[in-house]
């Protein structure tokens, strides 16, 4: 698993850092870093790093001072650097003063924009992690006129490093060279990052636990589930999927469906669409009542169930058998409208819920806002349950704080019924005895690998998503390291 941690962490890890190293090392380290990879871009982009121009947006701090160095390395290599200064008289002075002793020029206010306009590549050093609102308006009129590539360095300015968030005009990069370890920023809002690139500068020693998870293809192959010598149909856990409606059977179908590509355990089915499930996947054993189905160990609830008396009903029977829920849908503007509906839960059960923002508003009062990891983590401590927050970037909170970020792999998964697919995954993994946080967040990131291989480059339907689900597992199991 890859840690993230947040600007505060990152600075006390620095300051720590900083006590044992020589003054400036960090910066020249950090900025060495920048300078390899603008060259790289140079060449990429405009064929050659010689003769080539580079303009650095030059801000008050650290992060301008770390584009000032990077500029003065770029000049060794032949490139022409200019700089802008958004506050001339708080540049940082050691590395003002070694672009100009390497020949960079200064460029005055007036002749700024036509320089930026021109330049073969742009470095964003405006501001880094003491980034605090929206882009100040002269950063944001100089931002206006890129048109060439951008290296963001640390983080592209504008974007709220903590959260991703973007209030107004933002720097969007091609390249971001991060020093030390990666921030929220470059997992909530990759598209604003272009590739992250980290530079290592020794601080990994002094960074306590991370904020923030993200998954690697090597822990999503180990997680998920492969019959043994010794499995049968039983041994891997059987899914239950309690979905659908006349108005909604498709539900039914999807949510059963993809529990039955998910792993080869065996899954039953419980609801009035049970025929129209059976006549998708014969493999699946259908009843049409979840007091009849068999044993499960553990049920996927909502999607389709509706929100009456019925959808209530069926929420109940499955939060009050004692294993793992994922409710999911209507389940959750049930629980939402009708919170005592979980009182049929012995609070020791395992439940994950999965909201998009609009059932999230529903289940806790508000929209999630700009801090998305923050409202996920209130609401798992609030419901003590599982939560996965949909969306182009999905968001994992445990009740006990851990989050994980997965992100999106295009956009093919905003479609109707691709959040019934993820729920059939959850509640397959959850069935094998997964940690309900990890079952989540591995079912998210084989459901974006899905929504990208179906799609193969045009718009996919939920089915498509869901017949692409053995691929993504392949997938994940060729790609492990
Ligand atoms: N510490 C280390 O060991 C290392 C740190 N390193 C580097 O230092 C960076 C952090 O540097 P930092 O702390 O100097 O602040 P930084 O992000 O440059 O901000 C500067 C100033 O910008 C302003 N400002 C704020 N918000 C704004 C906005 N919305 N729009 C416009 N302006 C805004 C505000 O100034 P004000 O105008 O309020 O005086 C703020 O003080 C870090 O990201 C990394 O690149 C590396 O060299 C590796 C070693
Ligand atoms: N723009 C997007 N980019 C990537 N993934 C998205 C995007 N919009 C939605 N998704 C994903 O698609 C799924 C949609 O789920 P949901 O909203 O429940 O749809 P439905 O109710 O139609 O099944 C979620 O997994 C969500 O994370
Ligand atoms: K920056």
């Amino acid at each position: 698993m890859r840690g993230i941690w947040t600007t505060d962490h990152i600075r006390q890890a620095e300051e720590r850092l900083l006590a044992g190293t020589l003054e400036g090392a960090l910066m020249r380290r950090a900025a060495h870093g920048v300078a390899i990879q603008a060259a790289a871009m140079l060449d990429e982009h405009a064929g050659a790093v010689a003769g080539r121009s580079a303009v650095l947006l030059v801000g008050a701090g650290n992060n301008g001072g770390d584009a000032l160095w990077a500029g003065a390395f770029l000049r060794k290599r032949g490139v022409g650097v200019a700089a802008v200064l958004l506050a001339p008289e708080k540049a940082h002075t050691q590395g003002l003063a070694a672009l100009k002793r390497s020949g960079g020029r200064v460029l005055s206010v007036e002749e700024s924009p036509q320089w930026i306009a021109s330049a073969d590549l742009v470095v964003d050093g405006i501001v880094g992690i003491a980034a605090r609102g929206p882009l100040r308006p002269d950063a944001a009129a100089l931002v206006d006129h890129i048109a060439a590539p951008v290296l963001a360095v640390d983080l592209p300015s504008g974007v709220e490093p903590d959260t991703g968030a973007v209030e107004g005009p933002a720097v969007s990069a091609n390249r971001t060279v991060t020093f030390g370890a990666r921030k929220p920023v470059h997992v909530l809002n990759p598209e604003r990052c272009g590739d992250v690139v980290l530079v290592d500068i020794g601080l990994s020693g002094e960074l306590g636990e991370p904020d923030l998870f993200q998954l690697d293809v090597a822990d999503v192959a180990a997680a998920w589930p492969m019959p043994g010598p010794s499995d049968d149909k039983y041994t891997q856990g059987v899914t239950g999927v309690a979905a659908g409606s006349a108005t909604y059977p498709g539900a039914a179908v999807l949510a059963s469906g993809s529990a039955v590509h998910a792993t080869s355990g065996m899954v039953r089915y419980a609801g009035t669409s049970a025929d129209v499930v059976r006549w998708h996947w014969p493999e699946i054993v259908a009843t049409g009542s979840i007091t009849d189905a068999g044993k499960v160990q553990a049920w996927v609830a909502g999607p389709g169930i509706g929100t009456g008396r019925e959808g209530k009903d069926v929420l109940a029977a499955a939060l009050g058998k004692g294993v793992p829920v994922c409710a999911d849908a209507d389940a959750i503007t049930i629980i939402a409208h009708q919170p005592d509906v979980l009182d049929a839960r012995d609070p020791g059960t395992p439940l994950v819920l999965t909201p998009h923002d609009g059932e999230f508003a529903r289940l806790t009062g508000s929209p999630p806002g700009p801090d998305r990891v923050g409202a996920v983590r209130a609401a798992a401590d609030r419901f003590n349950a599982v939560v996965l927050l949909k969306g182009h970037c999905t968001i994992v909170a445990d009740p006990d704080g851990r989050v994980l970020v997965n992100a999106a792999r295009g956009s093919w998964l905003a479609t109707a019924g691709s959040g019934d697919v993820l729920s059939g995954l959850v509640g397959a993994l959850l069935a094998a005895g997964l940690d309900p946080w990890l079952a989540a967040g591995v079912a998210a990131d084989v459901h974006a690998r899905a929504g990208q291989l179906g799609a193969d480059g045009v718009p996919v339907s939920a089915a498509g998503v869901l017949a692409a689900i053995p691929d993504a597992v392949r997938q994940v199991r060729a790609l492990k390291p």
